[in-house]
């Protein structure tokens, strides 16, 4: 945990002045705002709601970083503390423990002679000075969306970290997602009531999708009197957490939102991949062995396992990888077609014509459009507005069942489905470590006052990253890249994509990259004599607080 000292940044003023950053507060600033001088003072919540602002600062060699927001951006003149953690016995010996103001994490990890040196994240963990006062904190978690190894133990970690590391000592639980901030009870977290609670799947404070209504938690944050929110939730959920920041920063109110990113799907780009997710992965070996097993002992035995995997197909990609057994894995970003030559019957006859038996891996967003249109879909949504799925493994199994049907074949055909169990255990062992690291993380950036962000492990460093550049896109499995070409050689499958298609993709991922990358931003920042340029704030409109949250 100690910070490695050596920055290759050059320290200057300007660079660490950054937390000081004076921003006057749209509306006044008062930690204590009281319910009627809130009202009076709300103009039109969704017109700030439209906005986000960016904290970019440039330095020499094409260096960017994308800063995230700190308290004192809207409420000056902030008192700072020592941090309790000089004190602490266990880290008192830790050489260089507080991270250098400068420190900062590259994005992109591959660099050549010429390259520009990119864009950079915070670096995570303890900072000298504080924010708060140990018995001035009043902090609240809360876990939305579907459920994912490891969120126990981030709950668990965020309390200890707070109690031990900080001393904190009024700590809440907010019960069954984004709408228990306003229509449930809370519950008291304490070092003792988490201890055991990571060898528990799922959540002990329960989860929901839907009922994101940003006033009336921001109402709820502020009646009790929360000054600090931790946010453990996926791409929606920090889309959420976006607009309860936005909401915070513009009554003036002194609160940390901060994010932790879940998500079993590893739909969450920027981090190198999100906790429980390798769980996941790992239990999805056993119903891949299952299928083989099945598959083996048969004749013409196909064992066909759906995986999870809504839009981004990297649990099946990486539990496909991992087996060595599977023969075929589907995923929503690769189309197939099924009938014809090359297509994905064909592949199987010719398959367990030369194997006697085969596994395919398929992720649940595959071929929906082509069960859409075998099955006139309803096009129906969940709480959240998510896209709700037409089963693809029951369906692919019956266009396989039929096709040898038709040529009179045997088939011996096992379908398992293993997708809520691979998503309801507790985490391994790697996930435990990693899940204690980003809540740890997670409370020193909160301490240390920075609010607006994510915390994620960015090419094996923890950093703190500005909400949009986690909700601006989706982390999606690239057939273009060396990843997918590596699965398709050890399943030894064909793509189903022609010259054309691949064509066309590469070009659609390259426009992907170049719309959110660093480069748009460069022009707009602006650079002084100095190694870094004074920071500059903008206020950018964003589609995701285009539109009203999704109920
Ligand atoms: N654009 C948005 N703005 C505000 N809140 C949102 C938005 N999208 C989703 N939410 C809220 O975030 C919560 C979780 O969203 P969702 O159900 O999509 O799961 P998620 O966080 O993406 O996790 P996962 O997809 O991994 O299960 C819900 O309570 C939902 O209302
Ligand atoms: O049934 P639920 O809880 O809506 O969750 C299903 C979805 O949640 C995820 O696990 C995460 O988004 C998806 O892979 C899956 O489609
Ligand atoms: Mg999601």
């Amino acid at each position: 945990m100690a910070s490695s000292g050596s920055s290759t940044i050059p320290s200057t003023n300007s660079y660490t002045r950054l937390p000081d950053l004076k921003i006057p507060p749209r509306s006044g600033s008062s930690a204590d705002l009281t319910r009627s001088a809130r009202s009076s003072r709300l103009g039109s919540p969704m017109e700030d709601m439209t906005k986000y602002e960016k904290k970019l600062l440039q330095g020499d060699g094409g260096y960017l970083l994308e800063d995230v927001p700190h308290l004192t951006d809207y409420i000056p003149d902030l008192p700072t503390h020592p941090n309790p953690l000089q004190d602490n016995t266990a880290y008192s010996v830790v050489k260089q423990y507080f991270v250098n103001t400068d420190d900062t994490v590259v994005q992109k990890v591959i660099q050549h002679k010429s390259s520009s040196r990119g864009t950079h994240f915070r670096r995570a963990g303890p900072r000298q000075k504080v924010y708060f006062e140990s018995d001035e904190v009043k902090a609240c978690i809360v876990t939305c969306g579907g459920l994912c190894p490891g969120l126990n133990t981030v709950i668990r970690e965020i309390v200890c970290g707070l109690e031990v590391m900080y001393g904190v000592k009024e700590l809440i639980g907010i019960q069954g997602g984004y709408m228990g901030f306003y229509s449930k009870n809370t519950v008291t977290l304490t070092r003792k009531t988490v201890d055991d609670i990571h060898k528990k799947g799922g959540t002990i404070l329960g989860t929901s999708r839907g009922g994101h209504d940003t006033i009336k938690i921001v109402d709820s944050i502020q009646d009790r009197g929360i000054n600090m929110v931790f946010i453990i939730g996926g791409d929606g959920t920090q889309k959420g957490a976006a607009a309860i920041y936005q909401e915070v920063k513009r009554r003036g109110y002194k609160c940390v939102v901060c994010g932790i990113p879940k998500t079993i799907d590893n739909d969450i780009p920027v981090i190198d991949k999100s906790f429980g997710f390798d769980s996941a992965v790992e239990e999805a070996q056993r119903a891949i062995n299952a299928a083989h097993v099945e598959a083996e002992s048969a004749e013409n035995g196909i064992g066909l396992v759906k995986l999870m995997g809504r839009y981004s197909g990297f649990i099946a990609q990486y539990a496909t990888l991992a087996s060595r057994d599977v023969d075929l894995c589907l995923i929503p970003e690769s189309p197939f077609y099924l009938d014809g030559h090359g297509g994905l019957l064909e592949f199987i006859e010719k398959r367990i014509k030369e194997y006697g038996h085969m596994v395919i891996v398929v992720a649940e967003g595959a071929g929906q459009d082509l069960i859409a249109q075998d099955m006139r879909s309803m096009d129906n949504k969940d709480a959240s507005g998510n896209k709700l799925l037409l089963d693809v493994g029951l369906w692919l199994s019956q266009k396989i069942k039929e096709h040898f049907g038709k040529k009179k074949k045997t088939l011996n055909l096992k379908y398992i489905d293993p997708t809520y169990m691979i998503r309801a255990i507790p985490s391994n062992a790697s996930d435990n470590v990693y899940c204690t690291l980003l809540a740890q993380c997670a409370v020193h950036g909160a301490m240390a006052g920075f609010t607006g962000y994510t915390v994620g492990l960015v090419n094996g460093r923890h950093a703190y990253i500005p909400f949009y550049k986690i909700t601006e896109c989706q982390n999606k499995v690239s057939i273009t890249d060396r990843m997918w070409a590596r699965l398709l050689s050890s399943t030894n499958q064909p793509s189903f994509l022609s010259k054309k298609d691949i064509e066309e993709k590469k070009e659609e991922e390259e426009l992907q990259v170049s719309a959110t990358s660093a480069d748009n931003v460069n022009s707009i920042t602006t650079r002084t004599g100095l190694g870094f340029s004074p920071i500059l704030t903008l206020s950018l409109y964003h589609p995701t607080f285009m539109k009203p949250p999704r109920k």
